[in-house]
């Protein structure tokens, strides 16, 4: 984690995103194709066939560089596109903050989708994303973007302190408790047979 002395003035940086893409201009986005994240779908046999077929572009977001520094704000745009492996929605990988006791902010600029969040404690959330609704992930959750739409991507705005990091290691050893799949043409929270405690 980087820091920035108190002393160093941080120079009011100008960014730019569009209000219904995300996209930004000004900014590079960070990509995650299937390939990167494969492991974590539950149908490991249809992820397998689809990296092999075509491996596909998930997610993307785009980091506006802030300092890593508690009283900074880090703040972006994320887009996670349309699709599923086997019944399983396409998310975002989903990470804990290295500094737990750290918060998040999204607000939903288009699609429809839902934040999957989970404390160490146990308790587990989904909260919905529809265009203008904000979701509050609490202090100690750990938090991933799924996208429900058949045709159009989930686009977010996010923001949260400069010095929370992320902890990916412990989402991708130990899985979410639940998954979001398709029954009967709706999303449905399900056990994940492979979560670890
Ligand atoms: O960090 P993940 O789980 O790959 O998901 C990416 C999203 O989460 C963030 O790290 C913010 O929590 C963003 O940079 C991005 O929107
Ligand atoms: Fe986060």
């Amino acid at each position: 984690m980087s820091t920035t002395p108190a002393e160093t003035t941080v120079q009011a940086v100008l960014t730019d995103f569009d209000v219904k893409t995300g996209l930004s201009t000004t900014k590079a986005p960070l990509q995650r194709r299937l390939s990167a994240m494969a492991d974590m779908y539950a149908d490991q046999a249809a992820a397998a066939a689809q990296v092999a077929q075509d491996d596909v572009l998930v997610y993307e977001f785009f980091d506006m560089g802030v300092p890593s520094t508690s009283g900074d704000v880090a703040y972006g745009t994320s887009i996670t596109y349309p699709g599923k492996v086997g019944d399983e929605y396409y998310m975002t990988k989903g990470h804990f903050h290295e500094v737990l006791d750290t918060a998040e902010i999204y607000y939903c600029l288009s699609g429809n989708g839902y934040m999957l969040m989970e404390n160490p404690e146990g308790d587990w959330q989904a909260a919905e994303f529809k265009p203008g609704q904000a979701v509050y992930v609490p202090r100690r959750y750990a938090h991933r973007s799924i996208n429900i739409s058949a045709t159009e991507p989930l686009v977010t705005f996010f923001a949260f302190p400069g010095h929370a990091g992320h902890d990916y290691g412990t989402i991708e050893t130990k899985g979410f408790r639940k998954l979001c799949v398709e029954r009967d043409g709706r999303p449905e929270f399900v056990d994940n047979p492979r979560w670890q405690a």
